[in-house]
């Protein structure tokens, strides 16, 4: 079979199976190949039931005690405990009421599945089922991938599909030139993928990676040198000049810039004014205050009569933005208009934003990645400011300026990558970095815990609410599903209501709430109508809310240490004294001593570091990676040489052969042509 045949084209996947797959951005049989696990189960012999310890997924064996119960309530719950010689586990499974019948005949029972806390005590939910028990041996000690999936979609079904198709596999489909696999020793194109689906070792995993890391580096640093964006700098033909009122309205601003802002605004102005088109990427630690530059560099924008963009990751950090500026522009008595685009407007909303966007009469506009692009037609587009995340959509940003006009780009960035790293990344952009936090600060205040300290954690809370001061929560986490996890998300704020009482609003928010829900949520937190937010990490970016003081973050053991850095970094933001609970529920030395670090250090850059000293290559496994960047394997930081080594060959590359011309360059130029239109179609959709 050839491997660009439609996903379909796999015995099994039926039309409505095929759509699901398409969900998943999965439309070839190759694109399959390419989909790998976001992590491995790896099936351990059984605990005793005594040691089935809270977080943890583990095995257990036992006898079914006393009766299966099926409940009623919202979702049918099926309750059985599991006995062993050294104790007894509640097991809970959802929607599942047939097993009362399939488990009730007794025998040795094998289950697999994450142990909580819950009201009564620990509790294992929705395990795997091996029963009869011998069916476990045939999965011991194997790795079993985990993929990231749709709903209607299981693993299993991802199991089997990528199996088939990787037995379509085979070294022809290489897309490396075949000089350097071998210059780098790297395994053939179809053993690699093939290990990279079903490694029969770490070590296996590890080894096929390092084919893979190189390779997305370097077609990611192919693309964006292929999308032109190095090289000549187009020439500015805007007319900026000094507008007084930025003077005045720094004068009037509640602070007073740090130095570091100082310095980076004044490249920016420089920029701005200077005979180039501005590409700059600002650099600065979680709440160093970027977000006061981007806006004064619209401001600038706007003040000289041209319309200035800023593209926010999230609707709801669109929202905040939006609200901020426009708050601004009305203090400061500035006479610009702010416009907010975003995916969850009427169309009605939409249509009329467009209007003024197209008259000029708004010449700040702050939204989503896809609408700020949508039929939306600038009058005279001078700036956009974009987060790194769409570090692929540059190149129509500057198509949508239209009639050849390419605006100033300003990319914000909170990763803290050092300087010789981020040229390689950012080759095309100058670097600005905030290196200075607001004086006004007082350091973080953080203590690692056990859950043992959840009430003391509570009742702390309660005293920061009674001071006038607000709180976060994240929330414990389910990986099975989204809606398991919203579901999980409301049960805890029910939990944490009781525990403070009626007089202290809890509220939630959730990947799966509705736009409109998220903002009224996120609203009434700002305006601290809601003292205790409770939310999964979909708070993780840009929310500033300077009044809340504390972050407890359940099972810190899970995230990386750059998302822990992250988190924690939506307190700390006012004047206020600051304090984060990291609340774990391993007592394993690497948790202590990954949490440690956090415990001891508010320095994003220093923090980056030590994860990367503590993070062998071995240790692919087990904890969320960071996502900076949002590469599919590579990781920015514990991959640093390999990517020293993709930005070395990409050079040597294009300088022998700049239109990727040679026959030896194909299937790389193919490969990079394809997803460079791929991001050109989703991002001017
Ligand atoms: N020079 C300053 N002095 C005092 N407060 C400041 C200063 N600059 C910014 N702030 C305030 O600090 C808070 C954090 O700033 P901002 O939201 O810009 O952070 P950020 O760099 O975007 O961080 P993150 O990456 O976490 O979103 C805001 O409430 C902002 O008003």
């Amino acid at each position: 079979m050839n491997v660009k045949e439609k996903i379909g084209a796999l015995k099994g996947v039926g039309e409505k199976t095929e759509k699901l797959f398409y969900k998943l951005d999965i439309r070839t049989v190759e694109d399959l190949i390419r989909y790998y696990p976001r992590g491995f189960e790896i099936y351990e012999d059984p605990v005793p039931i005594s040691e089935a310890a809270e977080g943890h997924t583990c095995t257990v064996a036992g006898t079914v005690f006393g009766r299966i119960q099926t409940g009623g309530g919202r979702i049918q719950v099926t309750t059985l405990y599991l006995k062993d010689i050294t104790g007894t586990l509640k097991v809970i499974w959802f929607r599942m009421p047939f097993l009362r019948n399939t488990l009730a005949k007794g025998g040795l029972l094998i289950l697999r599945g994450r142990v909580v806390r819950r009201k009564d005590g620990l509790v294992m939910e929705h395990p795997e089922i091996y029963y009869p028990a011998y069916k476990y041996e045939e999965k011991l000690h194997s790795m079993q991938p985990v993929y990231s999936l749709t709903a209607g979609l299981t693993n299993n079904a991802l199991i089997r599909a990528a199996r088939q198709a990787l037995s379509y596999a085979d070294d022809s489909q290489d897309i490396l030139p075949a000089e350097l696999v071998r210059r780098y020793g790297f395994l053939p194109y179809a053993e690699a993928v093939s290990r990279m689906h079903f490694p029969e070792s770490k070590e296996d995993y590890i080894r096929a990676r390092e084919r893979f890391v190189f390779e997305e580096f370097l077609v990611f640093i192919l693309s964006l040198k292929r999308m032109r964006l190095e090289g000549n700098r187009p020439e500015n033909r805007f007319v900026f000049e000094e507008q007084d009122e930025i003077a005045r309205f720094l004068d009037r601003l509640p602070y007073e810039l740090t130095g570091a802002q100082k310095k980076v605004w004044n490249e920016i102005r420089t920029d701005m004014q200077g005979p180039y088109v501005m590409s700059r990427l600002v650099q600065g630690d979680v709440g160093s205050g970027k977000t006061i530059v981007a806006f004064l560099a619209l401001l600038l924008a706007g003040l000289n009569g041209y319309q200035g963009a800023m593209m926010a990751p999230t609707e709801v950090l669109a929202r905040q933005h939006f609200a901020n500026i426009s708050e601004m522009l009305k203090t400061y008595e500035l006479p610009l208009k702010a416009e907010l685009l975003t995916g969850s407007m009427t169309a009605k909303e939409k249509r009329e934003a467009y209007e003024r966007i197209a008259s000029g009469e708004s010449s700040l506009i702050i939204g989503t990645h896809a609408l700020i692009q949508e039929k939306a037609v600038y009058k005279n587009l001078a700036l956009v400011v974009t987060d790194e995340q769409h570090r692929f959509g540059v190149r129509q940003r500057e198509a949508l300026a239209g009639k050849g006009r390419e605006p100033h780009i300003l990319v914000m960035s909170a990763t803290p990558i050092p300087r010789s790293l981020a040229i390689i990344l950012y080759g095309d952009l100058d670097i600005s970095v905030i290196d200075e936090l607001p004086k006004n600060r007082l350091p973080i205040k953080n203590c690692v815990v056990d859950t043992g300290y959840r009430d003391r954690a509570y009742s702390f809370m309660t005293k920061q609410v009674a001071a006038g001061r607000q709180c976060y929560v994240i929330c414990p986490m389910v990986e099975e599903s989204e809606s398991m996890e919203a579901e999980n998300v409301i049960d805890y704020s029910r939990m944490l209501q009781e525990a403070v009482g009626e007089k202290i609003r809890v509220g939630f928010l959730h990947g799966k709430m509705k736009q409109k829900e998220k903002d009224e949520i996120m609203a009434a937190f700002a305006d601290n109508e809601i003292q205790i937010l409770v939310s999964t990490t979909v708070i993780e970016v840009g929310i500033d809310v300077p009044n809340a003081t504390v972050m407890l973050i359940e099972n810190a053991e899970r995230f990386g240490l750059a998302q822990l850095h992250q988190l924690r970094g939506r307190v700390g933001r006012g004047r206020h004294q600051s304090y984060c609970i990291f609340m774990s529920a391993s007592n394993s030395d690497e948790t202590k001593e990954r949490l440690d670090i956090l415990n001891h250090s508010n320095d994003g850059f220093f923090i980056a570091g030590e994860d990367l000293r503590l993070r062998g290559p071995g240790d692919l496994f087990g904890i969320r990676q960071s996502g900076i960047l949002d590469f599919q394997v590579a990781d920015v930081f514990q991959d640093a040489e390999v990517l020293k080594r993709a930005g070395q060959e990409a050079s040597a590359i294009l300088k022998q052969d700049s239109g990727l011309d040679l026959p030896e360059h194909a299937a790389l130029k193919r490969h990079i042509d394809a997803k460079i239109q791929k991001i050109m179609l989703e991002t001017t959709l």
